[in-house]
């Protein structure tokens, strides 16, 4: 997992290192850092970096500073090191270090720093960083040109991942201190490119994260083990509620994705012709027709099967039919673990939400979700603060929350969350939502419900992971829609 930080934590974890007098020292750190990859760039793009240009853009602050000293190390190894003065102040200390080093300061409006953007090979954009109060009006930078965002893209807000209209996309972020959360949500991945964290001695001063990046090692700590001696129940039983008249595909993505996933056994609660393609489409899934039992805890489920049952995904394709919508509520009545998604949303209240249960909303359900709760939030404001609303969901139905989007968010009821950002646009296809519920299902089936609800949120956001890397892998081959993509479901597992 890797901890990322709001713009204010990095500020109040480098409080006490400026008042002991070290804000120069750390600030010669990051511009060492972002001269390093700023050489690299120069390297990939020029095959040299002697006789290169790379303009700068210097707003008031630190950040500037950052900027203006990394100039000057570049000035030092022959690049035409130029910065184009944003604002009537820049850092003082790093501007006369640029001059010594034979750097250049130009005024913004000027034809020799029109002349200079024109030419840059790398531009630096170093606005504004974590101190930025919204955007700034920055110059258009050439297409041909790399971008390279000192800590943030200027006008980025660092927690929350809003842009303001002018910020500029980089192709590279070099953040300095630690991640920052802005990087990874909201627009942030779209306007920061790739992320380079340089290390400047934070250390312990950084206290608990604002959220967590999901890794591949993270997967492997999150999903089930398969014992030797397991059968086909231990590895545990997945009730799937899906499809209708309407929609029978989500019931066959569905079910593919958790007999795919090696769930030990799927049961479908399914009827009509959602039920008749499922026994030829997915054969290992054993047909359940007719209503469930208002009562499934009680007696006369033993003999149909279904008191094996060990977890519930619920949902997908079941659209307006009532008799779907009763056994969804059936089914959250018997306090299992669950996956709930799609129309099956609505059945769980604030109150009915438990320590078991997985949410797996995107932007409009999230938003319905929580209206429902009685919070006044508009689909503008989740998109402002993604993480913010998210929490606020996980807290209001106390359940794991997983909101879907380019970052998928997961929250635990207990304030933690964690990011998944390995993910791909090609995901953004009908069906791909059916294919992750059935994968978290089929995880869920194997649930320990003694464990704690953070590590159930651990869970659905390595079922984030893995989805997201079938999709990348599946994208190098070719396009490809959420039928290859419950096909392909368990091949990371492998
Ligand atoms: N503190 C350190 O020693 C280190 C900081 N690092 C870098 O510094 C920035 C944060 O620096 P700070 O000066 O606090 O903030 P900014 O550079 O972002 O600029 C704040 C400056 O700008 C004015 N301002 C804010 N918003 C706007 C706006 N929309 N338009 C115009 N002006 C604006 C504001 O009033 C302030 O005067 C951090 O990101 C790092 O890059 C290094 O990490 C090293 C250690």
């Amino acid at each position: 997992m890797i901890p990322a930080f709001t713009g204010e934590q990095i500020r109040a974890a480098e409080a006490p290192l400026l008042e002991r007098g070290e804000g120069d020292r750390l600030m010669a750190k990051a511009a060492y850092g972002l001269a390093q990859h700023t050489l690299r760039a120069l390297r990939e793009r020029n095959g040299r970096t002697y006789g290169t240009r790379v303009v700068a853009l210097i707003g008031p602050g630190n950040n500037g500073g950052d900027a203006l000293f990394a100039l000057a190390k570049l000035a030092a190894r022959g690049v035409a090191a130029h910065a184009i003065q944003l604002t009537q102040r820049i850092h003082e200390a790093g501007a006369a270090e640029l001059k010594r080093a034979g750097g250049v300061v130009l005024e913004k409006d000027s034809p020799e720093a029109q002349r200079a953007i024109a030419a840059a090979d790398v531009i630096i954009d170093a606005a504004l960083g974590t101190g930025a109060t919204g955007g700034m009006s920055l110059p258009e930078v050439p297409r041909d040109a790399r971008v390279i965002a000192c800590d943030v893209p200027s006008g980025l807000h660092a927690g929350t991942g809003r842009v303001a209209p002018e910020t500029i996309r980089a192709d590279l972020t070099v953040t300095f201190g630690a991640l920052k959360s802005g990087l990874v949500v909201g627009r942030g991945p779209e306007y920061a490119g790739r992320v380079e964290v340089i290390d400047i001695g934070l250390g312990d001063h950084l206290g608990a994260p604002d959220l967590y990046v999901v890794e591949s090692a993270d997967v492997v700590d999150a999903l089930p083990r398969l014992e030797r001696n397991a059968n086909k129940y231990s590895r545990g039983v997945l009730g799937l509620v899906a499809g209708s008249a309407q929609y029978p595909g989500a019931a066959i993505l569905s079910a593919r994705a958790a007999v795919n996933a090696g769930v030990g056994m799927l049961r479908t609660i399914a009827d009509g012709l959602t039920a008749e393609l499922l026994a030829t489409e997915v054969p290992e899934s054993v047909a359940h027709h007719g209503a469930l039992p208002a009562n499934l805890n009680g007696s006369g489920s033993r003999d149909n099967g279904l008191s094996r049952i060990t977890a519930w995904a619920l949902g997908p394709g079941i659209g307006e039919d009532k008799q779907q919508q009763a056994n969804v509520e059936s089914a959250l009545k018997t306090g299992l673990p669950v996956v709930a998604d799609a129309s099956a949303l609505p059945y769980v209240t604030p109150s009915s939400g438990g320590s078991h249960v997985v949410l797996t909303p995107h932007l409009g359900e999230l938003e319905r979700m929580l209206t429902a709760a009685g919070l006044r939030v508009s689909r503008d404001d989740i998109e402002a603060d993604p993480v913010r609303w998210a929490r606020w969901a996980a807290v209001s139905y106390n359940s794991v929350v997983l909101f879907k989007g380019p970052s998928t968010i997961v929250c635990s009821p207990e304030g933690f969350t964690w990011v998944n950002t390995n993910s791909t646009p090609a995901l953004a296809t009908a069906g791909s939502g059916d294919v992750l519920t059935g994968l978290i299902g089929a995880l869920l089936s194997a649930w320990d419900t003694q464990r704690p609800v953070n590590d159930l949120a651990k869970l659905a956001a390595a079922a984030a992971f893995l989805h997201g890397q079938v999709g990348i892998d599946l994208e190098r081959r070719s396009s490809f829609g959420a039928t290859a993509l419950a096909e392909h479901i368990g091949s990371p597992l492998v």
